[in-house]
C-alpha cells in the first residue's frame, strides 16, 4: 500500500484552490483581524471535505477513467488501490470533516460544506456528468460553498459574499471546458457529456476564450469594487490582460495551441486574484 495513491485519490491538483478559497472567504470576511487558529481549523475541515469528495469521484468513475488516457493511470484504474479502500477513504475523510467543521466552525459554515460536498459528489458525479453537458454549471457551484462556508465562519451570507463566490463559479466553467478540448478525443470515448463534444470545435473554443474573458473582467470589476491597493491591481492587471490576449487571440483564430496557451495563461488569474485580496484585506 502506498500512502501516495490515497493522497492522489484526493486531487491535490484541484483541491488546493478550493481549500485557499475557503480560507479567503474567512479572511475577506473577518480582516483585519484574523484568528489564525481559526483559519488553520478551516483549511483542515477543507481539505478533508473537499478530499473526500474528490475520492468519491474517483471511486464512482473508476470506469470512466480507465477509458480515458488521460486518467487512466490514476490508483484505481491502473490497480494500485481497491474500490472497497477508497469508498472507505472518501467517507471517513468526508465525515470527519463535516464532523470538525460543526465542532470548530459552526452549523452555517457546516451547511455549507455539505453543499459542496453533495453538488461535487452527488449532483455532479452521480447524476449529471453522463446526462447533460450543463453538468459543470450545476457541479461548479461546490466552488462558491467552499468559499462561503469560509466567509459563513464569522458573518451571515450576504451580497458581498455571494458575488465573491461568483468569481470561482465562473472560472470554473472555462478551466474543465479547456481540458475537455484538450482531451477531446478521450472524452469522446465515455459517456460524459460536455460542451464542446457537442458543438462544433471552433465555436466551442470561441465560447469557451469569450467566458474567460468575462470571468477576468468579473474579478477586475470586483477587485476595483472591494479594494483601492494600486500594486495589487497592477499585478491583477498584469495576469488578467496576459490571459484575456491569448483569449482574444483564441477568439479571432480558434486553433488548438493557442486555445493550451490561454487555459495555462488564465488558471493563475483566480489564484493571484484571491492571495492579493487575502494580503490586502489583511494590511489595509
Ligand atoms: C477551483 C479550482 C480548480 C478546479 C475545480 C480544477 C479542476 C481541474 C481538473 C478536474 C483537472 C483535470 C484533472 C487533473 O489533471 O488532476 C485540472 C487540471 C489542471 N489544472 Fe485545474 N482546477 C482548479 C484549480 C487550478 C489552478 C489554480 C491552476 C493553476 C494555477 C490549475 C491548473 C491546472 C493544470 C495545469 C491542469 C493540468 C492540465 C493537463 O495537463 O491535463 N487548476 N484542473
Ligand atoms: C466545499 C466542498 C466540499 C466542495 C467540493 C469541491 C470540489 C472538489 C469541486 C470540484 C469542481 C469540479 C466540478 C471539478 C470537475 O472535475 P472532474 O471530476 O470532472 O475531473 P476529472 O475528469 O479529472 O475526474
Amino acid at each position: 500500500m502506498a500512502v501516495k495513491d490515497y493522497v492522489v485519490l484526493m486531487k491535490p491538483r484541484v483541491i488546493w484552490l478550493l481549500v485557499l478559497a475557503a480560507v479567503a472567504g474567512y479572511i475577506f470576511a473577518t480582516a483585519p483581524r484574523v484568528n489564525a487558529t481559526r483559519a488553520v481549523e478551516l483549511a483542515l475541515v477543507g481539505f478533508l471535505s473537499t478530499g473526500g469528495s474528490a475520492v468519491f469521484n474517483m471511486y464512482y468513475e473508476r470506469g470512466i477513467d480507465a477509458q480515458m488516457t488521460r486518467t487512466r493511470s490514476r490508483p484505481i484504474p491502473a490497480g494500485r488501490v481497491k474500490p472497497g479502500n477508497a469508498f472507505i477513504e472518501a467517507i471517513a475523510l468526508s465525515i470527519l470533516g463535516f464532523i470538525l467543521s460543526y465542532v470548530w466552525l459552526g452549523l452555517l459554515p457546516m451547511i455549507f460544506v455539505i453543499l459542496g460536498w453533495f453538488f461535487y459528489a452527488i449532483a455532479y458525479t452521480v447524476f449529471l456528468k453522463c446526462r447533460s453537458w450543463a453538468n459543470i454549471l450545476i457541479g461548479g457551484v461546490a466552488g462558491n460553498a467552499a468559499l462561503l462556508a469560509g466567509w459563513t465562519v464569522v458573518r451571515p451570507l450576504d451580497l458581498e459574499a455571494l458575488l465573491l463566490s461568483m468569481a470561482i463559479y465562473l472560472w470554473i466553467p472555462a478551466h474543465i471546458w479547456s481540458l475537455v478540448i484538450r482531451a477531446k478525443d478521450d472524452y469522446s470515448r465515455t459517456c460524459i457529456r460536455m460542451l464542446p463534444l457537442e458543438i462544433n470545435e471552433d465555436k466551442a473554443m470561441i465560447l469557451v476564450a469569450a467566458l474567460n474573458i468575462f470571468s477576468n473582467i468579473y474579478m477586475l470589476f470586483l477587485y476595483l469594487y472591494m479594494l483601492s491597493n494600486i500594486i495589487g491591481l497592477v499585478i491583477l492587471l498584469i495576469t488578467v490582460a496576459w490571459s484575456s490576449y491569448y483569449s482574444v487571440k483564441a477568439i479571432i483564430k480558434p486553433n488548438r495551441e493557442i486555445f493550451w496557451q490561454m487555459f495555462k495563461s488564465s488558471s493563475p488569474v483566480l489564484t493571484v486574484f484571491l492571495i492579493i485580496g487575502m494580503v490586502l484585506s489583511i494590511i489595509k
